[in-house]
């Protein structure tokens, strides 16, 4: 049966599902899209007209870090290290309140929801330094948002675990309480492989999802990947296993690269990059021609490795920046990618939406049957969204308008 003379809840007009396609309609009953086709004659609760716009399923932020957002205020910043955000963080935590952490938190996922996130993992420090302050925020946070984005929680070990074994139990507890996977950081730790087992332990113990910050260096020949890997295919973890920066594989001879992607695919390992951070921490130390330090995912993807471009940190040591953008993410990467041609625009555009929700088991792709979320770009498709940093329009959460920006408008004299 045609969609013409059924009734819906709502019909998004005249927008464009591919890059320069036809234009076509979305009908939406409840929460599913119920079709897509040209001019569906029907009538609808809600009509609103596309104008032309693209329409997707909404960026995909595969990293961030809620707890820690928006406290430049109360920390310094003399070197622009890791180490030295690491420690600025480890002190301010300590005061962190539970009311604190979510104001903060939401008035970052408020500015993700309006630039049309709708999906995030974000990472909670749960220490003796955190307690469970921030991991309480966030769950209300997760709650509190639902109808507009859903949030994964990753309980993250960011100061090491062989050091410090309470923050194991403390890890368990909230894996027990609600958290949605683990994470750890092999780097912080004295012991980086019994750190890579223990996270892996916990991720066994609860049937849950593994998370790693990893090789946060510019030497390739310093690296915990083999131990990730090896712990990977060991407790058959295939498809559940990311890990964020790596950006010693932007230092990495393109032979030795392309041989750790293939063993990265195999291994059904993710790679998140998160080009905010890794640019503001990297080269320290170098007066001129500072090093990038943002690993080339776009190769990786190309063999078949599952990337994704995240923000990562908003207004803090690791990163001073940020407004919780994903399409100016993708845009920051093309630029210090030096990508230029429409296919790799479209890769990246990718790495943002469609392959980043790979990472969750999830997909953006519009389709009838599917989930009725939608986010309207002021573009032509995805090249030109990542081009121009296209403006978000309007988005809706399964069915239901979550977020409107508006149309601009120019006040010309007369
Ligand atoms: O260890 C790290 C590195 C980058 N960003 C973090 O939050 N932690």
């Amino acid at each position: 049966m045609s969609a013409s003379d059924q009734q819906f809840d709502l019909i998004i007009r005249n927008v464009r599902i591919a890059e320069d396609g036809d234009f076509v309609d979305i009908a939406v009953r409840g929460d599913r899209i119920a079709a897509i086709e040209p001019r569906i004659r029907c009538d609808a609760v809600s009509d609103v007209d596309g104008e032309g716009s693209f329409a997707f399923g909404g960026f995909v932020d595969t990293h961030i870090h809620l707890d820690k957002a928006c406290i430049l205020d109360r920390c310094a910043i003399c070197e622009g290290t890791l180490s030295e955000a690491v420690q600025e963080v480890a002190k301010a935590k300590v005061s962190f309140k539970e009311a604190d952490v979510y104001s903060r938190a939401a008035r970052v996922v408020e500015k993700a929801i309006s630039h049309g996130t709708t999906r995030m993992r974000t990472f909670v420090e749960i220490d003796p330094r955190a307690g469970f302050r921030s991991f309480e925020a966030i769950k209300r946070i997760r709650g509190d948002y639902a109808f507009a984005i859903d949030i994964e929680i990753c309980a993250f070990a960011q100061d090491g675990l062989t050091n410090e074994p309470q923050t194991y139990d403390m890890l368990d507890a909230a894996l027990a309480d609600g958290a949605d996977l683990v994470g750890g950081c092999p780097y912080t730790d004295p012991s980086p492989g019994r750190h890579v087992d223990m996270i892996f332990a916990l991720a066994s113990k609860h049937n849950v999802a593994v998370d790693f910050h990893l090789d946060f260096s510019l030497d390739p020949d310093r690296t915990d990947l083999p131990k990730v890997i090896d712990a990977t295919l060991r407790h058959g973890w295939q498809g559940r296993v990311s890990i964020g920066h790596v950006t010693n594989l932007s230092a990495m001879p393109q032979a030795q690269l392309l041989a750790i992607a293939d063993r990265l695919a195999r291994a059904g390992i993710a790679l998140s990059v998160l080009p905010a951070t890794d640019l503001f921490l990297m080269g320290r130390g170098q007066d001129r021609l500072v090093p990038r330090g943002v690993a080339p995912a776009h190769l990786l993807a190309e063999r078949g490795v599952a990337t994704s471009i995240a923000t990562n940190n908003i207004l803090n040591p690791f990163t001073p920046y940020g407004d919780a953008s994903l399409i100016r993410m993708a845009n920051l990467y093309a630029n210090v990618a030096q990508l230029s041609r429409d296919e790799d625009m479209a890769l990246v555009f990718d790495m943002v939406s469609g392959m980043a929700a790979g990472q969750f088991d999830g997909s953006t792709r519009l389709q009838a049957g599917g989930e009725a979320t939608i986010v309207l770009l002021d573009s032509a498709g995805p090249s030109t969204a990542v081009r121009e940093i296209a403006r978000v329009i309007a988005g809706w959460k399964r069915g239901r308008k979550s977020f409107d920006n508006g149309r601009p408008m120019l006040d010309k004299p007369i």
